[in-house]
């Protein structure tokens, strides 16, 4: 769960919001509907930590993880596509990392065992063993074949790099997933399997879109924002729409 609580933020001087008190629960699917500058990437910005509120508080469930859509097309050219995905999971494939550097040293040590024996038990609680087939089946289900997991990401196309970079931020289920303009860049069809995606996952997820039909489709909860207030309410887009006018 996300709880906002008496949250404000100056930028430069300008106030962009003003005690903002808000709740997002599992379940639901949340779009953030304002005009251009209204602040509606800069609030995912606060609720994944990229910044702090000036005022009130941000609060986030211990434990919970929350992983946002990457914007940069280019940031990740050295790396293979699997890994691209794999790394969405920080933790996870840090964990992996450090595992391979410990039974890749020459002078394995007991004490070496018994960190390779901790690493192995939070690997396997994160259900690590799957983690590459399940990375895949993502991939393979945004046609991304599987002859092109292990190329470099700067082999892509722009429309196959914004693909790996979706199944990036869905790898591993996080609890809380962000979306900035999730459409940009996708074609009908990845569009519409997004949309399956989002209609059938649990756990918070947040979109800030300009596609009015993708948030009518995925949308249970709107948040508006607007002079620096952020008002919430229960439907989609056209609910909400119809409902103010
Ligand atoms: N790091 C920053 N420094 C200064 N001003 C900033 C910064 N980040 C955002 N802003 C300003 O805050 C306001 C909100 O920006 P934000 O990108 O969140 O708007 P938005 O609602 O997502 O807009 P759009 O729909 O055009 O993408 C804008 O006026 C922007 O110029």
């Amino acid at each position: 769960m996300i709880t906002i609580s008496e949250m404000g933020l100056q930028i430069s001087g300008k106030k962009l919001y003003d005690n903002v008190n808000l709740k997002f629960t599992p379940g639901n699917c949340y779009g953030v509907i304002g005009a251009n500058g209204a602040g509606k990437s800069t609030f995912l910005k606060l609720l994944d930590g990229r910044l702090s509120p000036s005022t009130g508080e941000v609060h986030v469930d211990k434990n919970e993880r929350i992983s946002s859509l990457s914007q940069d097309h280019y940031g990740f050219e050295d790396q293979t596509v699997m890994q691209t995905v794999i790394q969405g999971y920080q933790h996870l494939a840090d964990v992996m990392e450090a595992k391979d550097a410990l039974y890749a040293k020459a002078d394995f040590t007991e004490e070496d065992g018994i960190k390779a024996a901790d690493l192995e038990a939070e690997f396997a609680e994160m259900d690590g063993w799957n983690a590459e087939p399940d990375a895949s089946q993502l991939l393979q289900s945004l046609e991304i074949p599987e002859e092109m997991h292990q190329q470099l990401m700067s082999e892509l196309t722009e429309g196959q790099k914004v693909k790996v970079l979706l199944a990036r931020a869905l790898f591993g289920e996080p609890d809380i997933l962000l979306l900035d303009e999730p459409t940009n860049g996708l074609d009908v069809y990845t569009i519409n399997w997004l949309e399956n995606f989002l209609a059938d996952y649990s756990k918070i997820v947040i979109i800030v879109s300009h596609d009015r039909h993708f948030l009518n489709q995925t949308c249970t909860m709107m948040c508006d924002v607007d002079y620096g207030e952020i008002t919430m309410y229960v439907g989609n887009y056209d609910f909400g729409y119809n409902q103010a006018n």
